[in-house]
């Protein structure tokens, strides 16, 4: 698990390891500018260029003093570089005078030229994590040309954030820096990972430069994500044990015409572990379903009139459920939704797709619902439910999921790009795993399978959000790898978790 921290917190964590912790300002900045001094001279000798010449632009705050110091130390161990002085002299932090001092006594060369073309690297410290408003004028030029020598071929790497990128919502102040990697110091910043932010950062390198850890505890950051680290989450397999074991998912999915939603959602969940999946589905899918998927037991219904009762007595037999891929919206599609969410059960239930869109034309059912609940809404099914337009979502996601979460006791998972998960509890779930090739019909499907089958082995159903929401974003990375974002299908994707999972456990 890593955090994500928000400018405000960044800023936190500097002061209180200087001054509770007494790591002077100027020693941390020294351990800052040998990393991006380090990276350089790496970019440097990838370059395989007889000369390279580096220009650092600089800012007048410590993310100027951090340009200043790396181009003084590549200056000591002779490299050819330049700084470009993009601050207000009279605006300068005092470890930005420091060090602007100390490249003058060094004789580091400095230019009153706006050019960058001449250089083949650009270290872009104009602004960190203090941008607080909308970047004009002369910066807005300074960001200009170093775009403009990075579209000439110029490797730019970023001092902390591409400067221009809003460190907590990763939005573009005006205009930014696109880097080709961003050395960030301590913890990712948020920015760096929320889209725009990300596409201007290009590869984050975090690097340690000394913070207090106890810094972080003391201020309680809120933003999570998943790394390899997180899959020795897995549910353990035992040597004595039986399908009974790993549990037993209900899949309450599929229509007439609409019975890969619900194939994709079983077999993820068996991929995942679980020892036997069931098919609630309309008798229509039958014949498909049982050749599709021989391993699941088959319970159909008569398309338009599925037997309430019986389905209601049968709910505690699961130790997961998943409601909604694929269902449909006709009336017999309700009136499941309507039984499954009215029940007194209190197995983990995994809520998707047309399970959502009837739920938001009927919320009096999910705000009378006691069944412990997680729903997977993609944008527009959010937008649905709580009748905000996308692009308000977009930019207010947390706050519109807390309230959700807070009316209605639910778990959201929130799927886009970079998915989160907002529950009860202080954290939320940022997900880093994943690509665009997953932007492909049934992908979210496979996600209700694969987080059904980590509940089904008795993993609490906010754990298993965050690990399945990983977990599918690794899968469908590894479908990347082996078909190409063009060409990867869900089919892909499921097929992906067997050769993940064997990764991570026989490893
Ligand atoms: N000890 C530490 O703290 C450590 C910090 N570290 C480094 O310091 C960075 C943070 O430094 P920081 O806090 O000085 O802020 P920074 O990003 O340089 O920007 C502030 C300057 O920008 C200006 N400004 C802002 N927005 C503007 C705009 N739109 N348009 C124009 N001007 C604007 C603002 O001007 P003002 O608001 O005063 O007018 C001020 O001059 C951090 O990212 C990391 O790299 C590391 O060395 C580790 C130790
Ligand atoms: N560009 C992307 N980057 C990362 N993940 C993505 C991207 N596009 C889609 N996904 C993931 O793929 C899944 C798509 O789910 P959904 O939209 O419900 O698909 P479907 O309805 O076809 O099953 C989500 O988990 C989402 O986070
Ligand atoms: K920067």
């Amino acid at each position: 698990m890593e955090y994500l921290v928000t400018g405000r917190q960044a800023k936190a964590i500097d002061t209180y390891t200087i001054e509770h912790t007494g790591i002077p300002s100027l020693v941390l900045m020294e351990r800052a500018s040998l990393t991006i001094a380090e990276e350089t001279a790496q970019v440097a000798a990838q370059l395989k260029l007889p000369a390279v010449r580096i220009a650092a632009v600089c800012g007048s705050g410590n993310n100027g003093g951090d340009g200043i110091a790396a181009a003084r130390i590549l200056h000591s161990r002779g490299y050819d570089v330049t700084i470009f002085f993009a601050g207000l002299r009279e605006k300068m932090s005092p470890d930005c005078q420091k060090q602007l001092s100390i490249a003058e006594n060094l004789s580091v060369p400095i230019s009153n030229d706006t050019d960058l073309d001449a250089y083949n690297i650009i270290i872009d410290a104009i602004f960190g994590i203090g941008l607080d408003r909308p970047v004009t004028g002369t910066y807005k030029d300074w960001i200009t040309a170093v775009n403009s020598a990075s579209e000439n071929g110029s490797k730019v790497i970023a001092v902390d954030t591409p400067s221009g990128i809003h460190t907590d919502s990763g939005q573009i102040m005006g205009t930014a820096v696109h880097a080709d990697r961003t050395v960030t110091f301590g913890y990712i910043k948020k920015g760096l990972v929320l889209y725009p932010g990300a596409s201007c950062a290009g590869k984050v390198i975090c690097r340690d430069i000394g913070f207090d850890p106890a810094a972080a505890e003391y201020i309680g950051l809120q933003y999570i994500t998943y790394t390899k680290e997180d899959y020795k989450r897995l549910p353990k397999r035992y040597a004595d044990s039986h399908k009974g074991t790993y549990g037993h998912v209900l899949v309450i999915a599929g229509s007439k015409n609409m019975a890969g939603a619900a194939y994709f959602s079983a077999l993820a969940a068996y991929r995942m572990g679980a020892g036997l999946v069931t098919l609630y589905t309309p008798e229509s899918n039958r014949c498909i379903l049982q050749q599709l998927l021989p391993e699941a037991v088959l319970k159909t219904y008569p398309d338009t009139a599925p037997d309430l009762s019986a389905l209601s007595d049968q709910l505690n037999n699961y130790q997961a459920i998943i409601l909604g891929p694929g269902l449909g919206q006709n009336a017999a599609s309700e009136n499941i939704v309507r039984t499954v969410t009215a029940s007194d059960i209190k197995i983990p239930l995994i809520i998707d797709a047309d399970g959502l869109n009837i739920l938001s034309k009927n919320m009096e059912w999910l705000s009378k619902s006691t069944v412990p609940t997680v729903i997977t809404p993609h944008m527009k099914e959010l937008s649905r439910l709580t009748g905000h337009n996308i692009q308000y979502l977009k930019e207010n996601l947390v706050q519109v999921c807390e309230t959700f979460t807070r009316e209605y006791g639910v778990i959201c998972i929130a799927k886009d790009t970079r998915t989160m998960i907002i529950d009860n509890s202080e954290t939320i779930y940022i997900n880093l795993s994943g690509n665009n090739g997953m932007a492909t019909g049934g992908s979210g499907d496979i996600l209700t399978g694969i987080i059904a089958g980590l509940c089904a082995q008795h993993m609490p159903l906010s754990e298993a959000a965050r690990l399945g929401v990983y977990l599918h974003g690794c899968a469908g990375d590894t479908a990347a790898f082996n078909k190409g974002f063009h060409s990867m299908t869900a089919s892909d994707v499921l097929n992906a978790i067997p050769e993940l999972l064997k990764e991570i456990t026989l490893d």
